[in-house]
């Protein structure tokens, strides 16, 4: 994005997400000097080939890994800087983490999952959404009991049941056949339009990214524009 863009969308407070020159290594380097802006409303694919570093990438901008280079800004402010109680208070309440394994408590039923969710939150359970992810019939089972398919919706449940500003989603779709992933893709497309929030989605599936408003590659160190 150019820098007068990037001020226009800073002056009309649709910015969600800024990445300046994000460079990231561990044994050897993964990339180098990414820069990428998340929008109100607007969702952004990463695909690239296993290893090339998608999730590390995810999670650098999720606040979950400082780069080795360069500032991730939220709320124009650069959320490695912030003390570690303030950036818990963005994880937990501003961003939304969908991991490729989902972190249900197995002891429980779906529907006290979720309750962990709106008690954090102070926010309702939205019925409307379990329906829209079929899972409305399954709230009274244990986590156990579920399929790994119905497991991975009650965690993407749980994840937006707190309303997040920014939804990333690492595989959200892996376990699920085509039809169900598209319901999923469906409702996640519909929250960030209906809530002004913001979707990155890392995916394998070229044809789930390509829904998205923006489709980046990350290839060779650098994280190259498709769409
Ligand atoms: N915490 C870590 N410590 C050391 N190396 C790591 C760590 N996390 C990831 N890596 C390495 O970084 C590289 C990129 O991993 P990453 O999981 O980001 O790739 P990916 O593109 O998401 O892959 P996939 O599509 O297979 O999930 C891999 O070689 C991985 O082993």
């Amino acid at each position: 994005m150019s820098e007068l863009k990037q001020n226009e969308s800073l002056m009309t407070g649709n910015l969600l997400l800024q990445a300046n020159n994000i460079s990231h290594k561990f044994d050897y380097e993964l990339f180098n000097n990414i820069t990428l802006s998340l929008q109100k409303k607007q969702s952004i694919a990463i695909i690239g080939m296993s290893g090339s570093g998608k999730s590390t990438l995810l999670n650098i901008l999720s606040s979950l890994l400082k780069p080795v280079e360069g500032e991730v800004l939220f709320n124009d402010k650069e959320i490695y800087s912030l003390k570690q109680k303030e950036l818990l208070n963005i994880r937990r309440n501003d961003f939304g983490i969908i991991f490729q394994a989902h972190y249900l408590f197995r002891g429980f039923s779906a529907s006290e999952n979720l309750d962990i969710s709106t008690l954090l939150s102070g926010e309702e359970l939205d019925m409307q959404l379990l329906s829209d992810l079929k899972i409305n019939h399954v709230l009274s089972q244990g986590v156990g009991e579920l399929s790994g398919g119905q497991q991975q919706r009650l965690s993407i449940a749980r994840i937006m049941t707190k309303k997040p500003k920014i939804i990333f989603a690492d595989e959200p779709t892996g376990n699920l056949d085509k039809d169900t992933a598209n319901i999923v893709m469906g409702t996640l497309f519909n929250y960030i339009k209906n809530n002004d929030a913001g979707l990155i989605l890392v995916t394998h599936e070229s044809d789930l990214a390509y829904q998205c408003d923006k489709v980046y590659k990350l290839e060779d160190l650098v994280l190259q524009e498709l769409k």
